[in-house]
Parts: structure tokens; C-alpha cells; sequence
């Protein structure tokens, strides 16, 4: 497919008493919606909004989490636990979505720019770098991907934020218990997983470690069968998974909601793509919630992975404002 096309995927529950032509006619109208915006640029309208943020975890206690968290781990009660966070934003004036979204694909043309609605004005929109599976022709590829560092602001320093990367343990290690668990997953439905090479995500603010992995899938397994089994991975979640959920409710002060979870479609013939909902916010009107968070293991720095938050946080906040 190049550039100049897309893929327009639409997914709806079809009751027994649903008229199909009204539906069928509703699906024409909205494709023809999305297709009148081909030729256009994007005019945003230029609105000058005063913000007002907060942190609903302050720093110290986010800080004292993760003290605690590393504790559990030196007790050898879990390996790893993905702490989230999240800033809420006020503005003078609404959100403008479109234009948020035409940033986000601006800003971040490497990843996955979503937007959900919930049909009452709420819409959880963002740019993931994280596939959780994708089907194509029975062929499954996942990512692992955790383990971060910034981008340099010089070519030698971005190289030098890489190899300190590519080379910690403790990294290393992170991104590892993520790869274990989804090839342990797969295999345990009886595919033959094939791990790739591992290599860098590069992304406009932040650098993580990749490695992804594939598998065929024969057609008596459905998607939703694997997506179930492994969500959430330890990107998102920790290890093990049941028992650092357990613990992100006891720590996290806030839900989750859709923050870090699947989101994509799939077809009849067992196609599909899903992504985990992570960099992303829930934008109501004049109000946003942004989501992020970052994994604790053996050997985290507290202020780092708090400096990581808000690294990922403020590049997103941009994005929206
Ligand atoms: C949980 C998030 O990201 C995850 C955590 C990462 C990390 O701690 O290194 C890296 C990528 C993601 O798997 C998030 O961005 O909210």
C-alpha cells in the first residue's frame, strides 16, 4: 500500500432486528466524510488557551511507590511492576481534536495514532509505539518492547544515550521478562514463536528496546484467543502479571481506564491489529487526563524513572495544546 492510500476498517454489532441498508448507508456517509478531507490542508484555528496542570500523584509519592516497589523486588515478591502516572490538564478553551491528532501523526510518524470515542463527547486518543498483535494472512507479529533512554539533542549524544541502553543490565534485563512472557505465552497455545533480533524503537522524544516476534497461526486458534493471553505483557503490567495488577491497583491512586489497553479490530477472516493504548489521553472538552508510566525493576533509579514520566507526559501534552 503506498502513501497516498489507506486501510478503513469499520467494525459494528449487528443485532437480528438491525434495518442493514440504513447501517450499510450510515457506513457510506462516514466514508465519505473521512474521503472529503483528501484534498484539504488542515486549517486549525489559531486559539490562544491558558493551561492549568497537575501531577495526580505529586513527585514524593510517586518517588515513595517506587521505593516501595524496589523493596518487594530485593524481597523477591515480583520482578517487575509498571508504575503509571497521570497529569491533568485544564484549558480555557476545548481541546480541538482534529488538529491534536494531526500533531500527534506530525510529530510522531513512526507510531500508531488512534482515537476511540465513547459516543458521550469523551475520546481517548494518542500515538503508541507498541504493537500487541498484528494478523495478516495468519502470520502473527507482537513487539516486546521496554527498556528506555531519551533522544540526544546532537547525533553523538543520541548514539551515546543508545549504547548506555543497549548495554545496561538492568535495561537488559526489563526488556527481557517482557520477551520471555510472550514467547512463554505463545507457546503455551502451541505456536512456535520465532524471536527476532532485538534493535532500538527510535521515536522523536524517547528510544526503547525492541525485539519482535512472530508466529503462524493456524485457523482453528482465534485473535482473540491470543490477545487474551497476552495482555497485559509486562510492558504495561509487570511480572508476574496477576500479581503486579494486584499491586498497580494498590499503588496506582487513579484507574487506568483505557490507558494501556488493546485497541484495533478485526475481521472475519482472522485478521487483526492491536495496539497497546499507552502514550495517550482521555480529552473531554476543556479537560485532559494523560497517561504514563514506566516499569520498576532490580536496580531502578527512582528520579530517572520519574524524569522518564514526565518526559513522556510533557512530549504528549505538546502534542494536544
Ligand atoms: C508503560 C509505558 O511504556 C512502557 C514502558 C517502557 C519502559 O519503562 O521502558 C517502555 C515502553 C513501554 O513498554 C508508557 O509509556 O506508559
Amino acid at each position: 500500500m503506498n502513501k497516498q492510500q489507506c486501510k478503513l476498517i469499520a467494525n459494528f454489532a449487528i443485532t437480528p432486528n438491525i434495518d442493514i441498508s440504513i447501517l450499510v448507508e450510515s457506513l457510506w456517509e462516514k466514508a465519505r466524510f473521512i474521503n472529503s478531507f483528501k484534498d484539504k490542508n488542515i486549517n486549525h484555528k489559531i486559539q490562544i488557551s491558558k493551561f492549568k496542570e497537575a501531577y495526580v500523584v505529586g513527585s514524593e509519592k510517586f518517588k515513595s511507590s517506587i521505593f516501595s516497589v524496589l523493596d518487594r523486588i530485593k524481597n523477591n515478591e515480583l520482578r517487575k511492576i509498571v508504575l503509571a502516572n497521570a497529569l491533568d490538564v485544564i484549558s480555557t478553551n476545548n481541546f480541538d481534536l482534529i488538529k491534536s491528532l494531526d500533531q500527534l501523526r506530525i510529530t510522531h510518524p513512526n507510531c500508531y495514532i488512534f482515537s476511540i470515542s465513547n459516543g458521550k463527547g469523551q475520546n481517548f486518543i494518542g500515538a503508541s509505539p507498541e504493537r500487541l498483535i498484528c494478523i495478516s494472512e495468519n502470520k502473527l507479529i507482537t513487539d516486546a518492547l521496554a527498556g528506555s533512554a531519551p533522544r540526544g539533542k546532537t547525533p553523538i549524544e543520541d548514539t551515546a544515550y543508545a549504547n548506555s541502553l543497549i548495554h545496561s543490565d538492568k535495561e537488559r534485563h526489563e526488556h527481557n521478562l517482557v520477551v520471555d512472557f510472550i514467547s512463554r505465552s505463545l507457546s503455551e497455545l502451541g505456536l512456535l514463536p520465532q524471536i527476532m533480533s532485538p534493535r532500538l524503537r527510535k521515536l522523536s522524544n524517547i528510544q526503547h528496546l525492541w525485539t519482535p516476534i512472530s508466529a503462524i497461526i493456524p485457523p482453528n486458534i482465534h485473535p482473540l484467543k491470543i490477545l487474551a493471553q497476552l495482555h497485559p505483557t509486562p510492558a504495561v503490567a509487570g511480572t508476574l502479571p496477576d500479581i503486579a495488577c494486584t499491586e498497580i491497583r494498590r499503588y496506582e491512586s487513579f484507574e487506568r481506564g483505557l490507558y494501556a489497553s488493546p485497541l484495533g479490530w478485526l475481521d472475519a477472516e482472522g485478521n487483526c491489529e492491536f495496539i497497546v493504548g499507552i502514550r495517550s489521553a482521555l480529552i473531554d472538552g476543556n479537560y485532559a487526563r494523560l497517561y504514563a508510566g514506566a516499569g520498576i525493576v532490580a536496580g531502578s533509579d527512582p528520579n530517572k524513572e520519574l524524569a522518564e514520566i514526565q518526559l513522556k507526559l510533557q512530549a504528549l501534552l505538546r502534542a494536544l495544546i
